[in-house]
């Protein structure tokens, strides 16, 4: 029992900050006269908290969402690099049953904050991609697993990067993501090949874009086809975020930069 009570102690000793990820209020409050900096970290600032980091999406994987709040304190500023942080949040609907301890510069930032909160698109028109990509990731074409590509933002210099494979159902309209039409046409016109435009605000400038940009020296995880390559490439051509649902193996992963900077299991969103 000490050595348990030692091995507790150890791992919350001297740290700089306490990351609380989406607390209650009682548990919240229990943590008022604590030496320490509390951070809250939530999809919705109900209780207040100061200071406070956003979660765009519900990070269903652990790694996921602690990367999200330790990346989002540091850029506020609110920790340093250096920094040590006890993060208290739950797995597997447990509530507050995990405790995980991070210097925040054990890990290289996988840039997932970047993407959502520095990106010229605005975060909801990301986020509202992200979902219709889980949505479809999870459900398939009439039961069938299907593949899509999504690039948003800098749509200028995408479509610039780019070629129509075929005539564009989006040429004239003014429709933007997050109308519930319009994630049923995405949905739709997903079994045919290329790309999705996006601008920054969220309108959908086209449908069948073959992309090319330039894919030297892109570095993406092997075993990814062509689909994935071509999204990392734009990103980097680019100042877009890419966000591509895999129809081999039903994963929803996102580009920026370059790089693969998130990956998720739509089944279990
Ligand atoms: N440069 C590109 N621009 C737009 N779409 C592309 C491009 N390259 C491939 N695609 C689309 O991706 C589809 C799948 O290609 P491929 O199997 O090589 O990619 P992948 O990365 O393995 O994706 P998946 O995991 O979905 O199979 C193609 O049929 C095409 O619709
Ligand atoms: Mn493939």
């Amino acid at each position: 029992m000490n050595e348990l009570r030692d091995l507790l102690g150890d791992l919350v000793a001297d740290v700089d900050a306490v990351f609380l990820f989406s607390p209650n209020a009682s548990f919240f409050e229990e943590f008022d006269d604590i030496d320490e900096e509390i951070v809250v970290v939530g999809p919705e600032n109900t209780l207040d908290a100061e200071p406070f980091v956003e979660l765009p999406i519900d990070f269903t994987d652990l790694e996921g969402r602690l990367r999200f709040g330790i990346e989002g304190a540091l850029e506020q500023g609110i920790v340093d690099e250096g920094d040590e942080v006890l993060c208290v949040t739950e797995v597997l609907d447990g509530a507050e049953n995990t405790l995980v301890r991070v210097q925040t510069n054990d890990f290289s930032p996988s840039g997932v904050y970047d993407m959502f909160v520095n990106s010229r698109a605005d975060a909801s028109v990301v986020r509202d991609v992200f979902e219709v990509a889980i949505e479809l990731g999870k459900k398939g074409q009439k039961g069938k697993p299907v593949g899509a590509l999504f690039v948003v933002g800098d749509a200028g210099k995408v479509m610039n990067k780019s070629r129509p494979l075929s005539y564009n159902p989006f040429e004239k309209s003014h429709v933007h993501v997050g109308d519930p039409i319009v994630n049923v046409m995405l949905k739709e016109f997903s079994r045919l090949d290329g790309a999705f435009v996006i601008s920054d605000a969220g309108k959908i400038v086209s449908a069948y874009r073959y992309l090319e940009p330039s894919a030297e020296g892109v570095d993406i995880p092997k075993g990814l086809g062509a689909r994935h390559m071509a999204a990392g490439a734009i990103t980097r051509d680019t100042t877009a975020t890419a966000i591509v649902l895999s129809e081999s193996d039903g994963l929803v992963r996102a580009f920026k930069g370059g790089e693969l900077v998130l990956e998720i299991d739509p089944e279990e969103y």
